[in-house]
């Protein structure tokens, strides 16, 4: 007998709109900016998506963000779909943000407070729920509109509706410092002991090798498929929130330690970033980055600069950045000619593979690549030629070795980056032209 009151929890009636503010820097087309954000949404189990729009925004309100006319049309729209909470993908300022909650009678959530509201959800050990924490108090700081939605709902309920009012943030203020110093702490102290794991584990000489790359590209799926394990994988973004590590063997026989780790996505909140930084640290400590990539994704190209860029900024050192090997994902998702595409593109280049975890295509020879990269590991140095050693140099640019060149004296310094094989390899083939010099 079916149970009347038991049935599912009704979901949020909510709506993703994507401000194209047709700026000239603009990385991405406003359709994938937009499906991007409805799979953030789709990413909270609480919400249903009942409606989705890029709203051109050619110039900016600054008390509404939208133009008036847009304003009373997008209230309309909002009231006759019964829609509760309304997601703006982008950035909305603390009064944008009340002004528009008024006019429309919902609550609001940026990009930012929505990614914030996923890894809140998705926080399992310890450490990751202190860093959200933290992350949503430090953003909570710079708006002092009202309390986060998560702490809310901590405090039970969904929180998407009311909040304390302004007069309450302000007596809260000192409160919030207090509590952020407190978890600052707390979290002090999680990361030390597990500096203390990590100091053990340094003692196994096992190389570490870590996947990182684009949210849904695929870094749970490749885990999984290379050590047996079961990391929940999902056609969810940010699935993976706590880093996992599991023990793999290569073809050699030796043995290294893989780590999956939280996903990346295009203007991840900075303060996210400085919570998981002690956590992202360990990973991008490792001995071999893997940067997996969803090759068949539309926007592709773009997700792949906004992980190195991340990486850029957590301080990964450009060298260890172009050691990364690439793994171009999901080749199972192309057609014939996609296919042959990416594995000529691949093959052109040094240390890149087209996989797929999936079907488990080129999988044996990405093991194989991992090995020979351990093996032999990059090194940036400089190449002082004499302007005449033009062939030398040619073999260098070929292989893409050459990261910039300069002329001073008649002679050519190349500043390249090659592995001992390369270098090797360079010198025995140019060693007439070199000596001479
Ligand atoms: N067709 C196809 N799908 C894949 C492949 N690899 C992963 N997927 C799917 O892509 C989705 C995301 O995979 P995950 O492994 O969870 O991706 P992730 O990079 O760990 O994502 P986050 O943890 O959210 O950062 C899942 O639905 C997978 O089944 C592949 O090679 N081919
Ligand atoms: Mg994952």
């Amino acid at each position: 007998m079916s149970k009347p009151f038991e049935t599912e929890v009704a979901k949020t009636r909510t709506a993703v709109l994507h401000p194209d503010l047709r700026r000239a820097d603009q990385r991405r087309a406003p359709e994938y900016a937009l499906a991007e954000a409805v799979s953030l949404a789709h990413a909270l189990p609480e919400l249903e998506v009942v409606g989705e729009q890029v709203v051109p925004v050619p110039r900016p309100r600054p008390g509404y963000l939208f133009g008036p006319g847009k304003t009373d049309e997008l209230a309309d729209w909002i009231a006759a779909e019964q829609i509760a909470l309304v997601i703006i993908d982008g950035p909305v300022t603390p009064v944008q943000q009340r002004n528009l909650e008024k006019a429309w009678k919902t609550k609001i959530l940026d990009r930012t407070g929505l990614i914030l509201e996923i890894f809140a959800d998705r926080a399992q050990t310890r450490e990751g729920v202190l860093q959200v924490d933290l992350a949503a108090l430090s953003y909570q700081k710079t708006r002092l509109v009202r309390s986060w939605t998560h702490l809310e709902r901590q405090r039970g309920g969904l929180g998407f509706v009311g909040g304390p009012g302004e007069t309450q943030i302000e007596a809260d203020r000192r409160a919030l410092d207090e509590r952020i110093n407190q978890i600052r702490r707390a979290l002090e102290k999680v990361v030390k002991t597990r500096g203390l794991h990590r100091q053990a584990r340094a003692k196994v000489p096992y190389p570490i090798v870590a996947l990182v790359g684009y949210t849904n590209a695929g870094k749970s799926t490749l885990f999984n498929r290379l050590t047996g394990a079961d990391v929940m994988a999902k056609d969810m973004l940010f699935a993976t929130l706590d880093p996992t590590m599991r023990q793999v063997e290569l073809p050699s026989g030796q043995t290294v330690i893989l780590s999956d780790t939280v996903g990346f996505i295009s203007d991840l909140p900075t303060q996210l970033v400085a919570a998981f930084r002690a956590t992202l640290e360990e990973v991008l400590d490792a001995d071999l980055i893997l940067h997996v990539r969803d090759i068949a994704h539309p926007d592709s190209a773009v997700q792949a600069q906004d992980v190195r860029d991340i990486l850029e900024s957590l301080g990964v050192a450009e060298e260890r950045r172009n050691a990364m090997i690439e793994v171009w994902n999901k080749v199972d998702l192309l057609d014939e000619d996609g296919l042959s595409a990416a594995e000529r593109a691949a093959d052109r280049h040094a240390r890149h593979l087209a996989i797929s975890a999936t079907t488990g295509r080129n999988l044996p020879e990405l093991l194989n690549e991992i090995d020979a990269a351990l093996r032999d590991p990059v090194s940036t140095e400089v190449v002082d030629l004499p302007l005449s050693a033009g062939e030398a140099a040619a073999w260098l640019h070929a292989r893409k070795l050459v990261k910039s060149s300069d002329v001073s004296d008649l002679r050519l310094q190349l500043t390249v980056e090659w592995s001992r094989k390369q270098k090797a390899q360079f010198y025995k083939l140019h060693r007439d032209i070199i000596a001479v010099s």
